[in-house]
């Protein structure tokens, strides 16, 4: 059995995934969700694959074999290991699935390498932690998870939103367990992974402290749905080449009176100690290095198409079009070279494992929340009204109308069914429901822009510069 078989077999297991007001009865057959389906087995077979397996997993000291996002990065050359492997997931699919690529399964990672951290606040969270981890990467699990509190006000805490149970709140403690209920959001790929993890992303306040609590959950978890957004996949793969296939999904979690068993629960009134884990800065460098590396092949993407809608309507060689084409190639390089300078500026923790140099991943991180809606208005500019003159289907090209379509559909350098299969996959990415996901998702995924770049500004050291200044006048 391949690793995609096994992660077909795991789906069927009782989850609550509500869409269009009913629980979805079986992911792989429904036809909102079977195109990602198959895209997240397909991308997990890479593993089984003799050409790729080597570049994605890693043998464990218990024998199984990991995806490379579970390894512990003890050599410098283990962080290249882990960049070449993201990159081979996320060129799987162009960079636009996020989650199976393996960001929160490096967040695990750090969490497990750097368990110690609150040891004192909160005892129990190594262990738990340590036996979380070995589960999901012995098991080859995926993971997302939801750290934020429904909006409706955001000038108010958790605790001051009227029903105290709106936002995720621990309602008893059983000697099984906690009960909570209320809701978390948003949790993107939810329906299709194996686990979600469930914590405050955001600081917590000690008014706040039945809200600051850190637990795991599978999906069909008793007691929790999982209410999504309106479906943007089609079955249609010749006239929707992403949409048929990575619509990763995102879900908000209602929590209705869910036991979570003291195993899972990681830490628990305590907004200090979940602040201390989320905020360490050798987690956030291993998690976010994932992230930079989907963005490159995302990027990568965007360009390609950029050109090719260029060169399909005999533009290039406007020097206005030209400029903005290397707009884009610089999007692409300064990400790259930001990677680049991570990962070769890693750095031996005192823990002893090497982590990326934080710097250039939050400036790559920051620049892509302007970079990827930047790119998509330059496809948009590049293609004019062509993404939107094409007929309906593929299929008419050789309909009853097809001899005068294929004349009038063809590009400068390429016949109308190349061109208009180019078209399609542009407005995808550009004008489609998914496509305006994706640019809200490289928007904010990471947090509010507003608050992360604030946060460079703070984190910066600026001593250096201010010495400079110092020492020329004085
Ligand atoms: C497609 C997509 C996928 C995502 N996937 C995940 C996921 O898998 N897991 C997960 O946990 N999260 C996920 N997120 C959520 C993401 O982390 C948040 O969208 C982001 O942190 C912003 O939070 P918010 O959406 O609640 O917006 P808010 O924080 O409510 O911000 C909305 C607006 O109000 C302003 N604002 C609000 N509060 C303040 C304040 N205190 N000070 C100043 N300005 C303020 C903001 O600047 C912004 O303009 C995803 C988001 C998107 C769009």
């Amino acid at each position: 059995m391949t690793a995609g078989d096994r992660y077909l077999k795991r789906l069927n297991d009782g989850r609550r995934v509500w869409l269009n007001g009913e629980i979805v009865p079986d992911l792989p057959s429904h036809p909102a969700f079977r195109g990602t389906v198959r895209s997240v087995a397909g991308i997990l077979d890479l593993q089984d694959d003799p050409v790729t397996s080597r570049e994605l997993t890693f043998t464990t000291n218990t024998g199984a074999r990991a995806n490379l996002a579970y390894l512990i990065p003890t050599e410098k050359e283990d962080i290249f290991r882990r960049s070449r492997s993201y990159r081979i997931w996320s060129d799987a699919t162009f960079g636009v699935m996020s989650r199976v690529s393996g960001f929160y399964r490096a967040q695990l990672t750090g969490w497990y390498i750097n368990r110690e951290l609150i040891r004192s606040e909160q005892p129990h969270f190594p262990e738990k932690l340590a036996r979380y981890y070995t589960h999901l990467r012995d098991n080859d699990l995926l993971i997302t998870a939801a750290g934020h509190d429904p909006q409706i006000d955001r000038t108010k805490l958790a605790s001051e939103l009227g029903e105290l149970y709106t936002a995720l709140r621990i309602v008893r403690e059983t000697e099984d367990g906690i009960v909570v209920r209320g809701a978390k959001m948003i949790a993107t790929g939810g329906p299709y992974m194996d686990e979600i993890m469930v914590s405050p992303h955001s600081k917590k306040t000690q008014e706040e402290q039945r809200y600051a609590v850190m637990f795991a959950i599978s999906p069909s978890h008793p007691g929790v749905h999982l209410i999504c957004r309106e479906s943007f996949a089609s079955d249609n793969q010749e006239d929707h080449p992403l949409s048929s296939r990575y619509d990763e999904m995102d879900a908000v979690l209602v929590f209705d009176d869910a036991l979570i068993p003291w195993e899972r629960v990681f830490i628990k009134d305590d907004p200090d100690a979940i602040w201390k884990i989320r905020s360490d800065q050798l987690v956030s460098a291993l998690s976010l290095h994932e992230n930079i590396a989907r963005l490159v092949s995302k990027l990568e993407f965007v360009a390609a198409v950029g050109t090719e809608l260029a060169a399909s309507i005999g533009i290039t060689k406007f020097a206005h079009v030209q400029e903005k084409l290397a707009e884009l190639y610089f999007q692409l390089e300064s990400v790259q070279a930001l990677l680049l300078s991570a990962e070769h500026r890693s750095k031996l923790h005192p823990l002893g494992v090497w982590v990326p140099e934080m710097q250039p991943i939050l400036t790559a991180k920051n620049l892509g929340n302007r970079y990827y809606p930047r790119a998509l208005e330059i496809l948009q500019q590049l293609s004019g009204a062509g993404m939107l003159q094409v007929p309906s289907t593929l299929a008419e090209l050789n309909g009853p109308l097809g001899p005068q379509l294929q004349n009038v559909y063809r590009g400068a350098d390429r016949n109308a069914e190349d061109r208009v299969k180019l078209l399609k996959l542009a407005w995808e990415l550009t004008g489609s429901g998914l496509g305006a996901r994706h640019e809200l998702y490289e928007r904010f995924y990471a947090g509010d822009p507003v608050r992360t770049y604030a946060g460079q500004y703070v984190e910066y050291d600026k001593q250096p510069l201010l010495d400079k200044v110092g020492k020329r006048i004085g």
